[in-house]
């Protein structure tokens, strides 16, 4: 069965724009489980633009399903998700200047002081997962650094689906799909878990969510957002339906 990871960084955005204490990121940890999430996420950002260090404490205390804590892969980082111990710890690409995450992680370009990142995690017991484009050799280069999971970015598939204007049988959407699914099949040939993210929405999501041997995948933006209008619980059910419709279904 697919599953959700409900990114709650957008609730801790709210809560920074006056620096108090409420929309509580716990509480939401807590809506998104009623609403049937598997997991929370959450990108614990060298500024601290969101979510604070005493968030990932306490989500790690009160969640009672998976936690995946992104990071960079940094000492800093390395150090928190140790003392931690979330079950997942995805490390990203960060920038200090960036919106949100731009691209997949290099790891093609870093393998050695990767793979001794991934090893320190998993002295700790905690699983490493790799955000990566929707590229070959990174997918090999995350199974040489020890990664047991390889989240493919789908930034550029949503992209091109929202460009396209919604049309997912379009050459440009069918041409990232495609991109997703080969990328899907390599890591699972490695004997990887395939998870997927970054950008997906309620219009979106199905193409991906259909795609063969997919796990999890994890939203943030379009949830949070759609929250402010149904509540947390109703959008986490609702993306959580389409996404059990569409994998129900197969390609
Ligand atoms: C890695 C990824 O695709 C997103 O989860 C992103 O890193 C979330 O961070 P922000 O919420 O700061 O955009
Ligand atoms: N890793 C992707 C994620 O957690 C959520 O990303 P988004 O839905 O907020 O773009």
């Amino acid at each position: 069965m697919i599953e959700l990871g409900v990114n709650i960084d957008h609730v801790a955005t709210l809560r920074q724009a006056r620096r108090t204490w409420e929309p509580d990121p716990a509480w939401a940890a807590m809506e998104a489980h009623l609403g049937g999430a598997d997991g929370i996420t959450v990108h614990l950002r060298e500024d601290r633009r969101h979510i604070q260090d005493e968030d990932v404490r306490r989500l790690r205390e009160l969640t009672q399903i998976k936690l995946n804590l992104e990071m960079a892969a940094t000492d800093e980082m390395v150090g928190i998700a140790c003392a931690l111990k979330p079950e997942m710890a995805m490390l990203v690409p960060e920038g200090r200047h960036e919106v949100t995450t731009e691209g997949g992680l290099d790891v093609l370009a870093q393998e050695g002081r990767l793979k001794d990142v991934v090893a320190r995690l998993a002295d700790a017991g905690i699983v490493t997962s790799v955000f990566i484009d929707a590229e070959l050799e990174q997918v090999e280069a995350a199974a040489r650094i020890g990664a047991r999971v390889c989240e493919i970015h789908t930034g550029p598939y949503a992209h091109a689906f929202h460009a396209a204007g919604r049309d997912a049988q379009s050459a440009a959407v069918v041409e990232q799909i495609d991109k997703v699914c080969r990328a899907g099949e390599a890591i699972r040939a490695l004997g990887m878990r395939f998870n997927a993210g970054h950008a997906l929405n309620y219009y979106n999501v199905q193409p991906i969510a259909r795609l063969p041997g997919v796990r999890e995948l994890h939203i943030g933006h379009a949830i949070v957002s759609r929250s402010v209008f149904t509540g947390l619980r109703e959008a986490v059910r609702e993306m959580k339906r389409l996404m059990r419709e569409a994998a129900g279904a197969g390609r």
